[in-house]
């Protein structure tokens, strides 16, 4: 057997909780100066000399050469023989995730409105798609054919008509569940490009990659920190921090089920953060034990180790309502209510990004294929952002028509504002409207 695992054992009414709950959640992701100092130069390169910087980078960070920046672009029927290469089995799971995934976003559409006043003005509200949206896949560490899907759907479900996608393929290993899974959601053209390079070109585009008008999509510090200094040049959809898993559980569920719960998310990274609060110490020593028990057996136990070691706790509290008030402190990405009754919880939770209910929804059916949107807010930014979504790939256009008499009102009103505000011009172009 291993060395035990150091988790953090807290008890929410020590009197020093609070300052040791602050030092497990405070993580900043893009304030490493050199980071930031990196890729702006990525970006000025890029900005500069387009396709050959693109492909500098890609032979430096990525490890593969290649001669021009033709080899680094997939086109459709590339994606389709990726979906001929792969099992029948993971195809049917890939349509099955990418299905269900459609369906529930499409809940998510919005109309357009209007609505007409008594003397004819219309007001109203015009929603349009994006005309280009780029999706970020990460693949330096890990290859994520879900993240395609999660990023892809809502923007065709919005009607976005081109979708790019950028993704890393260290040393040219192309992962063909990632083609394939662009396939099936609709993506138009693959870039085998990434980090903070992939970023810039989406952004302001290059001879080869076009400009894009949002980033979407999860990835490394290069990633974050790239999407961070273009925001303004393009949209983004958020900064995505390490993945993080809060389970409330009333002691009752098989203490192996919670464990394997909360390595799901300590396996992305070293930085993830899984966190179990109960009311009862002694499922916190049964979990303890699991956490022990089952670690060794996993592909990345090194990995896990050193983020339940460094950010996972198992922290005690008084009551089930009690373990609510301090998730909402922590506003988690995911949170698990491993209980009998979450329902009865639901209406206590104000911040999470997506809430498991019950002990048979573990996060990993989210992750994948459960229908609702993987990408989450995290590092508590649950507290004002949503999930992914269609609306992330659409805007709203304000639309005023008035009616002469309509206009004849409303003039007045305007001419007193804007003559209180000095500005002569829109008080008298409003006053030409008023009838006489
Ligand atoms: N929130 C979500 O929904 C979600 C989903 C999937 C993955 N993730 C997260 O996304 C992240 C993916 O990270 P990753 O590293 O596997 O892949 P990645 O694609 O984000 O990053 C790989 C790229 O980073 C760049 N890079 C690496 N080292 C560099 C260096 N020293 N200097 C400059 N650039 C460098 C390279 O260009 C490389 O192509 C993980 O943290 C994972 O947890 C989040
Ligand atoms: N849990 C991740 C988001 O935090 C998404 C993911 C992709 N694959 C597996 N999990
Ligand atoms: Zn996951």
């Amino acid at each position: 057997m291993s060395t035990p695992l150091k988790i953090t054992r807290l008890d929410a009414n020590q009197v020093d909780f609070k300052q040791h709950l602050d030092a497990l959640l405070a993580w900043e992701g893009v304030s490493d100066k050199s980071v930031n100092e990196r890729v702006e130069e990525i970006i000025a390169a890029v900005r500069e000399r387009g396709d050959a910087a693109l492909v500098e980078y890609t032979a430096r960070f990525d490890g593969l050469q290649v001669n021009s920046m033709a080899d680094l672009i997939l086109d459709r029927a590339r994606l389709e023989l990726a979906l001929e290469r792969i099992t029948p089995e993971q195809r049917t799971a890939l349509e099955v995730a990418a299905e269900r995934v459609r369906i529930y976003h499409e809940h998510q559409t919005q109309p357009s409105w209007r609505y007409t006043e008594a003397d004819g003005t219309v007001l109203g509200q015009q929603i349009t798609p994006l005309d280009r949206a780029g999706l970020y896949v990460p693949g330096g560490k890990a290859s994520y054919p879900s993240s395609v899907i999660m990023n892809a759907v809502p923007a065709k479900v919005a009607g976005v008509p081109e979708v790019v996608m950028v993704v890393p393929t260290p040393r040219g290993e192309i992962n063909e569940l990632v083609l394939a899974a662009a396939c099936l959601a609709g993506v138009d053209r693959v870039f085998t490009i990434g980090g903070a390079q992939a970023v810039a070109a989406l952004a302001y585009g290059t001879e080869s990659v076009p400009r894009v008008d949002k980033i979407v999509g999860p990835g490394n510090i290069y990633v974050a920190t790239a999407k961070r200094a273009v925001f303004g040049q393009v949209g983004i959809d958020m900064i995505a921090g390490p993945s993080e898993i809060l389970v409330i559980c009333d002691g009752q569920t098989d203490p192996d089920w919670i464990a394997m719960d909360l390595f799901s998310q300590a396996e992305h990274d070293e930085d993830a953060q899984s966190i179990l609060l109960s009311p009862d110490a002694a499922f916190l020593d049964a979990v303890e034990a699991s956490l022990n028990k089952l670690l060794d057996s996993l592909e990345r136990a090194d990995m896990v180790r050193i983020s339940l070691e460094n950010r996972g706790a198992l922290i005690k509290v008084d009551s089930l309502e009690h373990a609510c008030e301090i998730s909402n402190r922590i506003a988690p990405e995911h949170l698990e209510l491993s209980v009998a009754d979450p329902d009865a919880l639901l209406p206590a939770i104000r911040h999470a990004g997506a809430i498991f209910m019950g002990r048979f929804t573990p996060e990993a059916l989210g992750d994948y294929c459960a229908g609702p949107n993987h990408v989450l807010p995290t590092s508590g930014t649950a507290r004002f952002s949503s999930p992914l979504g269609v609306y992330d790939f659409q805007k709203r256009s304000s639309v005023i028509f008035c009616s002469p008499e309509g206009a004849s009102e409303l003039a007045k009103t305007a001419s007193v504002l804007a003559r209180g505000e000095s500005l002569t011009a829109h008080a008298r172009s409003a006053e030409y409207r008023i009838k006489p």
